[in-house]
């Protein structure tokens, strides 16, 4: 017998938590600056019109049917994923040191990758997983659930709204060789801060001393700046170092398919004469977890992003369509940033716009989150992080007047 009863009660999920908190408040002023979606000017999510011409196109396939896709999922969009993340001239590419998985979005990217890990890294030496601190949350229970004990290195300063680059360096510095170090390719989550390619090339010979191995996130892939191949740069720059790595690529936010589940994960072997076969065994090991984990992953999500990131034409309407979704983050920064300076609210601004990607780390003490969100119905994560694509050029104002009430 079971005994159920014994099971205890897990705490609600934060984020999933303020998102139905969201949805049950009735004020008609409500603002979501919570969960990490875009939302267009009128606080709706925005069906890319590159994915609904894509979606236009599937559906009018006389061939389409719903049969299972292979372990590793559909081989066009795991290919053309490979070139997006790693640039279609990898050295890694035309070495055949990469291997890649369809899976269920980022989540199911990074689960993969820290199952394997857990099974396959140094068995039988004390592995570390290293993450940022702040990190997305579900890092944490992700690496834990696997089996893998993590700690963090600092990455936020509080001064400076910044990078605390010498924390980044001294803690990996300072970190059991051969540590696991959890990296966000661009528009970190949730501070909004990225090293420089120069801080990028610092991080990258401390983990090479100290024989740590690079684990990329990358959920926001042509956010931060708008152009793909800039937010690829620092997961190019360890590639063209040398490095073995493995990636974990979400296309949740830079298509808009949150809900259909569609990514990738990659391995990438370092350069050596046996760099092919190394590739071939690894990829065998992921389909066994793979099968057992979710057998075959599913095909909705990949073919459209295959469709468009396969198709030149789609592939370019795709990158306007970016250009839409990061302009308007980075206007509502501006907009943001000014109305706060204008309003006099305590304390200085100019991190909003420093801040890249989806995310901007306001600053707000959790009390003052909860502050706002009593007072004026603002849904924003506990650590005071704002997702930029949930102001509007109609909520704007009454969001930065909510602030400032909050902050005085
Ligand atoms: C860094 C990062 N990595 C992976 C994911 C997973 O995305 P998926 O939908 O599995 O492809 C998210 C999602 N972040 C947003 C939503 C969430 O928390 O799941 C967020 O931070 O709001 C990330 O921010």
């Amino acid at each position: 017998a079971f005994n159920a009863d014994a099971v205890p009660q897990a705490p609600e999920d934060p984020l999933f938590g303020l998102m139905a908190a969201y949805k049950r408040d009735t004020d008609p002023n409500k603002v979501d600056v919570g969960v990490g979606a875009y939302r267009d000017d009128n606080a709706k999510p925005w069906v890319l019109p590159v994915v609904k011409k894509a979606d236009d196109l599937l559906r009018a396939d006389p061939n389409l049917n719903h049969e299972y896709l292979p372990i590793a999922g559909l081989a066009e969009f795991t290919t053309a994923s490979q070139k997006l993340i790693l640039g279609a001239d990898s050295p890694a590419i035309k070495d055949k040191r990469v291997t890649s998985l369809q899976t269920v979005s980022g989540t199911g990217a990074v689960h993969l990758g820290a199952l394997f890990l857990s099974k396959f890294y140094k068995p039988s030496s004390k592995r570390t997983v290293y993450f940022s601190d702040p990190t997305w949350p579900n890092h944490f229970q992700i690496f834990s659930n696997v089996g893998l004990s993590y700690k963090t290195y600092p990455y936020f300063s509080k001064e400076t709204r910044g990078l605390n680059f010498d924390g980044v360096i001294d803690t990996l510095q300072n970190a059991d060789e051969g540590s696991i170090i959890v990296l966000h390719a661009c528009a970190h989550n949730p501070t909004g801060v990225d090293p420089t390619q120069e801080q990028w090339k610092k991080i990258a010979e401390v983990i090479r001393a100290k024989k740590h191995f690079p684990f990329f996130d990358t959920a926001y892939q042509g956010f931060a700046s708008g152009d793909l191949a800039r937010d690829g740069w620092a997961i190019r720059y360890f590639i063209e170092q040398g490095f073995e790595l493995c990636i974990a690529q979400s296309y949740a936010k830079n298509f808009g398919l949150y809900g259909e589940r569609a990514g990738c994960f990659h391995f990438v072997t370092a350069p050596s004469s046996d760099a092919q076969s190394t590739v071939i065994r690894v990829a065998s090991q992921l389909a066994i977890l793979q099968r057992s984990e979710i057998s075959n992953p599913p095909a909705y999500g990949a073919r459209i992003a295959s469709l468009i990131l396969n198709d030149p034409t789609l592939f370019a309407e795709w990158e306007r369509d970016l250009k839409t979704m990061s302009g308007r983050i980075i206007d509502m920064r501006k907009a943001l940033r000014t109305k706060l300076e204008e309003l006099g609210t305590p304390g200085t601004w100019n991190h909003i716009t420093d801040q890249i990607g989806m995310f901007s780390f306001t600053g707000l003490t959790e009390e003052q989150v909860l502050k706002v969100r009593e007072d004026s119905h603002v849904y924003m994560t506990k650590n005071g992080r704002i997702s930029m694509a949930g102001l509007n050029k109609h909520n704007i104002d009454y969001f930065a007047k909510a602030v400032d009430k909050a902050v005085k």
